[in-house]
């Protein structure tokens, strides 16, 4: 199935209510149960990693298919090891090429048992879930933070606590911090010094919680407004001073024109300027999944760019460089990769444009997200367009909400 997307004008007003933050969700899902908490988490979203995030930690039964999900298959796979019993956690045919051998090898170190079904060092996983203790662990910290994640929340439920010792460089520590700051709401203290993070054995302080709005959801608001001729947009239940590392991306678009105002309870942006810079240099180590939102938006607004800090993008639901490389060319441009890590265009367009692309989506929703709003400079179409309801399911009904023309063809 395909949507092919118009938008008639170049103006863009509207209120949207942004979906949930998956990250934040599932990081409260795994702690609310570790808490034994009686609160319900406030304002989860209908997205596929939540969704698939709730159905396990409530079944009752021990083979779990978290999909396309990798915080969902991370955090169970620490979440299960601890928990007396045998459980099988299988998933995509894409997940299961998502490596998960550091994160197992850690639990194995802890006293878990957990193997693997099919190839080694890939999901799907037999876990024999027991008592673990804790110890002092190293750890690759270049791959993956989820792996992090998924260790620190389980830490003080550990006999004596744990340890983590980050080797090489540490990716997307952003979402350490998430995780850190998270469990500091429920009440568990951390130290994190250099590259050793440490957690004492502790309890866990159930408490009320209500989900933010997601900052990656965010980012295509900020995309349609940079791309837009006009407007201004509130994005409902968003927090500029928020613990997403993705909020980073509100001072990268004053270059765009896009001004930011925070209001009680949502964030106001704003065009105010029809300004783009010469060229952009971007660093996403904190930031993976905006990648493809400055990709498209820079082509588009023909700013020659160079992105660094991309090293993890080949391991996300397709590999991200490929996808934008292929799908850029038909809008002209030729994207080079001029070390691993990075991505980078000199703003010509060697490339015959197709007269209306039709992008494919290589089952991540993060392209169908970042290519949408290209529908502001031309009919475009989008192959698989569902995938968005990984992380945002109401993507097509906000964007007819301030006037773009989606239809299935
Ligand atoms: O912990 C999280 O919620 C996430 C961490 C990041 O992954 P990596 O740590 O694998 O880069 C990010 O890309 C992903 O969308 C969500
Ligand atoms: C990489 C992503 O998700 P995950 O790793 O949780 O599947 C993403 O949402 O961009």
């Amino acid at each position: 199935m395909k949507y092919q997307l118009s938008k008639p004008d170049k103006t863009i007003n509207g209120s949207i209510k942004l979906p949930a933050s998956k990250s934040i969700a599932n990081r409260a899902l795994i702690i609310h149960a570790l808490s034994y908490s009686p609160y319900e988490i406030e304002n989860l979203s209908d997205s596929d990693d939540t969704k698939v995030m709730q159905r396990v930690l409530t079944s009752n039964t021990n083979v779990f298919d978290i999909g396309h999900a990798g915080t969902a298959m991370r955090f169970l796979t620490a979440f299960l090891a601890q928990i007396v019993g045998e459980w099988t956690l299988t998933g995509s045919d894409r997940m299961k090429q998502r490596p998960i051998k550091i994160l197992v090898d850690a639990l194995n170190k802890l006293g878990a048992k957990i193997e693997y079904l099919e190839e080694e060092g890939f999901p799907p996983l037999k876990i024999y879930g027991s008592h673990l203790k804790g110890n002092i662990l190293e750890l690759d910290g270049s791959v993956s933070s989820q792996y992090i994640s998924a260790l620190l929340m389980i830490a003080p439920t550990l006999e004596g606590g744990l340890t983590l010792r980050l080797k090489n460089k540490v990716t997307s520590r952003s979402y350490i911090e998430l995780t850190l700051g998270l469990m500091k709401q429920f009440g568990v203290k951390s130290v994190w010094k250099g590259n050793e993070i440490r957690i004492n054995e502790q309890d866990y302080q159930p408490c009320e919680f209500t989900v933010e709005a997601d900052w990656s959801g965010a980012s295509y608001w900020y995309q349609l407004l940079a791309l837009a001729g006009a407007g201004e947009v509130e994005l409902q239940h968003l927090n500029l001073m928020s613990l997403q590392g993705d909020c980073a991306i509100a001072p990268w678009f004053k270059q765009f024109g896009i001004e930011s105002q925070a209001t009680a309870n949502s964030i106001i942006i704003r065009k105010t300027a029809d300004i783009q810079p010469k060229n952009l240099s971007l660093n996403f180590a904190e930031n993976p999944d905006v990648a493809q939102t400055m990709a498209v938006l820079c082509v588009l607004k023909k700013v020659p760019f160079h992105f660094t800090g991309l090293e993890t993008l080949k391991i996300k639901e397709t590999n991200r460089i490929a996808a934008l490389q292929n799908e850029l060319s038909k809008f002209g441009a030729q994207l080079t990769e001029p070390h691993h890590g990075e991505l980078a265009w000199d703003g010509t367009f060697p490339f015959e444009k197709k007269e209306v692309p039709c992008i494919t989506t290589y089952h991540d929703h993060r392209m169908a997200l970042a290519f949408a709003p290209a529908a502001l400079f031309g009919t475009i179409e989008i192959d698989d367009p569902m995938v968005v309801t990984k992380s945002y399911p109401a993507y097509y009904d906000d964007l007819k909400l301030v006037g773009f023309d989606v239809a299935q063809v």
